[in-house]
């Protein structure tokens, strides 16, 4: 199967055949473009041929936009395999010249099997040289006994299934190939960190460098400095084995990190222009989104440049992914500020702790922070709606535990409650310079109204201590287990990109390293559902009211919500409805 997505046999496509043949030894390749049926140009090839070694698997289905570059005049030696006269390759001349985004390369087989693979160099660039993997040499891994990954190895989204369902969608299981598309003396690397700080950016930094270096024997790795603008307008840095040797110690990310400033043009051209042929892209969905353009953009333009993406984020917002490295540090971090919390609101009478941490549009922090905690009576995130005043809301549930315990903890996620205080002060649609909507201090507006509820309208004199640990929790250095994490996605990306894969995301699935396309990655933002059993734990584990009512729960499968937060057996959620309104 390797063989048809990473074909190093591509220097010999075969010619294309009758369409009409859906034989189920015969393979179809599409090589669409935007215009579809104009450009679409499909054909067949006979298993026969011995390629394509799909074995079971019938239908395969990518694209090709390939165009000979502007910049075809390759300004080093690392960029640029141009092939424009490949039949297969130039499908049709009207596909040549459509920049069209790619599709998604998809293989299926019996019992409802489904790859969702990663593009490959050879996808767009036919007579790739390929090497052996120097890894065969490398004494640290001589007593492994299966080093290499199989080349059919898939990894299921869904590891629970029923007897007659689907098997439902795989990815490509991450880790080093047999056969390698560069030459380690040819390999020019860089990589980029974009948008927040995450601990363990500079593992993930530290175990690219080393990976490339130690593994592959690539010595020529740069740093791009302060984010994606540092492509064109800030200086690089060089990056060894001994530059990073510490780095994984410190928080923060060696390289700068920033948002905006993506001019895909200018980067592309200046990836180009500087001969870098890997590159590494450390961030968050934004970042994902960037990454995924410069990759068409580099498809488009023909070059030999595999593009790896390596997911950051805090708010463990990225979907697919079991969870996003950091989030387990950042956690630890915030139990220090519960503590704190609780520590004062119980040293007081009526003492209300507030916490807010992390979490502009998903709550996983908070929540579990909060399940980690045990010491917190009520989380709030932005998934899950609440109101103030009246019954069932929440001065009501405060006043109760007041009464009941003496004092309470409050967690909040920045991003939640945002929608009351829209209503109550005037509405601000402030966005930074990536686009990303900026959120009001919902810890300040929360604690005044409590202060002056109780004051004012219920005469109780309450005791509330705020305390807004927000960066701190991601500006440390990654725990241990982050740091393993850490280290298994960089190499992972590492043998991924000297495989010839390109335009992927290196991420954990069922506890599976893989390759994710960019397209499953930034379709939506993984969100913390209220209707699953982990947010029924922590509603039990508080003892909270929910703020909702039943009839706010609408089990619409249309509007299905699908999240990655980890059940007990440590799979995927599959058993959620998104709940439609707020209740007031
Ligand atoms: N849709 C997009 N297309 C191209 N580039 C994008 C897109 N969205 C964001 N980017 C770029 O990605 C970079 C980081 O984006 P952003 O600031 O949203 O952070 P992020 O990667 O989502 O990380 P986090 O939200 O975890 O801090 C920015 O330089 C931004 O310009
Ligand atoms: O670094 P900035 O721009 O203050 O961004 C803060 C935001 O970044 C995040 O940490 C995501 O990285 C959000 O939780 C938070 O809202
Ligand atoms: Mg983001």
């Amino acid at each position: 199967m390797d063989s048809v997505l990473a074909p190093s046999s591509t220097s010999s496509f075969p010619s294309p055949l009758n369409n009409n043949n859906k034989k189920k030894n015969y393979y179809y390749y599409n090589y669409c473009n935007n215009n579809k049926n104009k450009n679409k140009s499909r054909f067949s090839v006979p298993s026969s041929a011995g390629i394509f070694n799909l074995r079971k698997f019938t239908t395969v289905s990518f694209s090709y936009g390939y165009r000979c570059g502007r910049r075809l005049s390759s300004r080093s030696s690392g960029c640029s395999k141009i092939h424009c006269s490949t039949p297969a390759v130039m499908a049709s001349s009207e596909s040549a010249a459509s920049p069209e985004i790619s599709k998604p390369k998809i293989v299926t087989g019996p019992g409802g099997y489904v790859l969702e693979d990663v593009p490959h160099l050879s996808d767009y660039i036919a007579d790739l040289p390929t090497y052996p993997n120097p890894l065969q040499d490398n004494p640290a891994y001589s007593v492994v006994k299966q080093y290499f990954v199989h080349v059919d190895d898939t990894v299921p989204q869904k590891i629970v299934v029923h007897k007659d369902g689907p098997r439902g969608i795989h990815f490509r299981r991450a880790g080093p190939r047999q056969k390698v598309y560069f030459d380690s003396d040819e390999v020019h690397a860089c990589i980029v960190t974009c948008g927040g700080l995450c601990p363990g950016l500079n593992t993930v930094i530290r175990e690219i460098v080393c990976g490339l270096h130690h593994m592959y024997g690539v010595k020529k790795v740069l740093g791009i400095d302060g984010g994606y603008r540092g492509f064109y307008a800030k200086n690089t840095v060089h990056l060894d084995p001994k530059v990073v040797n510490d780095i994984h110690k410190r928080g923060g990310t060696i390289l700068g990190t920033s948002r905006g400033g993506h001019d895909t043009s200018k980067i592309v051209d200046s990836i180009q222009d500087r001969g870098i042929n890997q590159v590494y892209i450390i961030g968050g969905d934004g970042t994902q989104r960037g990454a995924a353009v410069i990759f068409e953009e580099i498809r488009r333009r023909g070059l030999k440049v595999s593009v790896a993406g390596i997911p950051k984020t805090i708010d463990n917002d990225i979907p697919v992914i079991d969870k996003s490295f950091g989030f387990d540090t950042a956690v630890e971090e915030a139990q220090r500020a519960i503590n704190a919390a609780h520590v004062e609101a119980e040293s007081i009478e009526n003492g209300i702790g507030l916490v807010k941490l992390m979490g502009r549009y998903s709550g996983f922090i908070a929540m579990y922070a909060t399940l980690a905690s045990r010491d917190v009576d009520c989380c709030l995130i932005p998934e899950s709606p609440f109101y103030l005043e009246g019954p069932g809301g929440l001065f009501e549930y405060i006043e109760r535990r007041l009464k009941e315990n003496g004092h309470m903890v409050i967690v909040l996620a920045e991003g939640a409650g945002q929608e009351l205080l829209s209503e109550s002060m005037q509405s601000m649609t402030l966005k930074d310079a990536s686009g990303n909507k900026l959120l009001q201090d919902v810890g300040l507006w929360i604690s005044q109204r409590i202060k002056d509820y109780f004051s004012k309208q219920r005469k109780m004199p309450i005791n509330l201590k705020y305390i807004d640990p927000t960066y701190m929790i991601r500006a440390i250095p990654s725990n241990a287990s982050d740091n393993v994490y850490c280290t298994l996605l960089a190499q992972s990306a590492v043998h991924g990109a000297m495989a010839g894969y390109t335009g992927f995301t290196s991420g954990l699935v069922n506890g599976r390293q893989t390759y994710i396309p960019f397209n499953r990655i930034i379709e939506k933002q993984n969100k913390v559902v209220i209707t699953d059993r982990m947010w029924a734990r922590l509603l039990s584990s508080t003892n909270q009211p929910s703020f909702l009512c039943p009839k706010d729960v609408t089990d619409d499968k249309g509007d299905e919500e699908r999240s990655n937060q980890l059940l007990d057996n440590g799979n995927c959620s599959e058993e959620s409805f998104l709940f439609r309104e707020t209740t007031k």
